[in-house]
């Protein structure tokens, strides 16, 4: 799949990662749609001039992604991808240090919006990309999801933030295989430790321990070297139904 003049959807992309792909998709000559709950994505497109639109919107929200997967239809000839990156963090024990059980809404909130709104993307967007006329070897779109390390090596506190990530790994093979058919690609990338704002408020040592535990190199991972992970997905088309970990080598304790 070329990038030059095609038009991806990028949520979450008001921030951290999914800025970053916004950044090198207009670099590499493609159009973006930049979805994000924050208003400050507005300004994000702003600054990447004509080839970025926003839209604001929820990813959980069937009528919000609709309406930006239609803006991307507009923008461009035909929606050819999406990076989907807005999602959250949440910390929570199952039990606490006074004995009190973890809330049940938290637990359901992370997992609707990093599992659900995934499964809400996914599905608005391969419909919308399997009515696009067949490129090289068939090819109509591809789908790049965003779990984590977290899903394979979860944290004490992460069981919400765990379970919704392995659910982003363990929809990838199905999805690919289904949207075969259509000439739709599924991958999903699980990053490490990366410098974003998800990261703002962790204390300096605890980055430093986080660094020290990334086998090579040890320091946190830049967002564009996540973008160019999510370029060569986008651009190799033997890619597809398998989930790469981008991560220095690091197994979270
Ligand atoms: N930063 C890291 O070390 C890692 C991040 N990840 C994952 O990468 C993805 C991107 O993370 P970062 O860029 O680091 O975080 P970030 O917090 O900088 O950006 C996430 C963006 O998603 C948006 N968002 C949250 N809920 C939303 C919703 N319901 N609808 C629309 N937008 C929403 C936020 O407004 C924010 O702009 C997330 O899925 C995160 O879980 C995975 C592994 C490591
Ligand atoms: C530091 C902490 C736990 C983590 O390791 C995550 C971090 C937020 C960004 C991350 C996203 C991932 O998908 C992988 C893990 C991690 C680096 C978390 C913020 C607070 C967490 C904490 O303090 C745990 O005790």
């Amino acid at each position: 799949m070329r990038i030059e003049n095609a038009t991806f959807v990028i949520t979450g992309a008001g921030s951290g990662l999914g800025s970053a792909c916004a950044e090198r998709l207009v670099a590499a000559g493609g159009r973006v749609v930049l979805c994000d709950l924050s208003e400050g994505v507005q300004d994000q497109a702003r600054r990447l001039g004509d080839a970025a639109i926003a839209v604001q919107g929820d990813v959980t929200s069937a009528d919000d992604i609709q309406a930006v997967i239609d803006a991307a239809q507009a923008h461009g000839d035909g929606l050819a991808g999406v990076i989907h990156c807005a999602g959250v963090v949440s910390v929570a024990k199952l039990v606490d240090r006074h004995g009190n059980p973890a809330d049940l809404d938290a637990y359901a909130r992370t997992v609707q919006i990093n599992l659900v709104g995934t499964f809400n993307v996914m599905r608005l967007a391969a419909a919308a990309m399997s009515q696009n006329p067949p490129g090289d070897d068939g090819e109509r779109g591809v789908i790049i999801n965003i779990a984590s390390v977290a899903a394979f090596d979860g944290q004490v506190g992460q069981c919400a933030y765990s379970a919704s990530k392995a659910g982003v790994v363990g929809m990838s093979l199905p999805a690919a295989r289904e949207l075969s058919r259509h000439g739709i690609r599924v991958m999903a990338i699980a990053p490490g430790v990366f410098e974003t704002p998800m990261m703002a408020d962790i204390p300096e040592d605890a980055v430093a321990a986080l660094s020290q535990a990334v086998p090579f190199p040890k320091r946190l991972g830049k967002p564009d070297e996540f973008a160019r992970l999510a370029e060569q997905i986008i651009t190799n088309s033997m890619l597809n139904g398998e989930v790469i970990r981008l991560d220095g080598g690091i197994r979270m304790q």
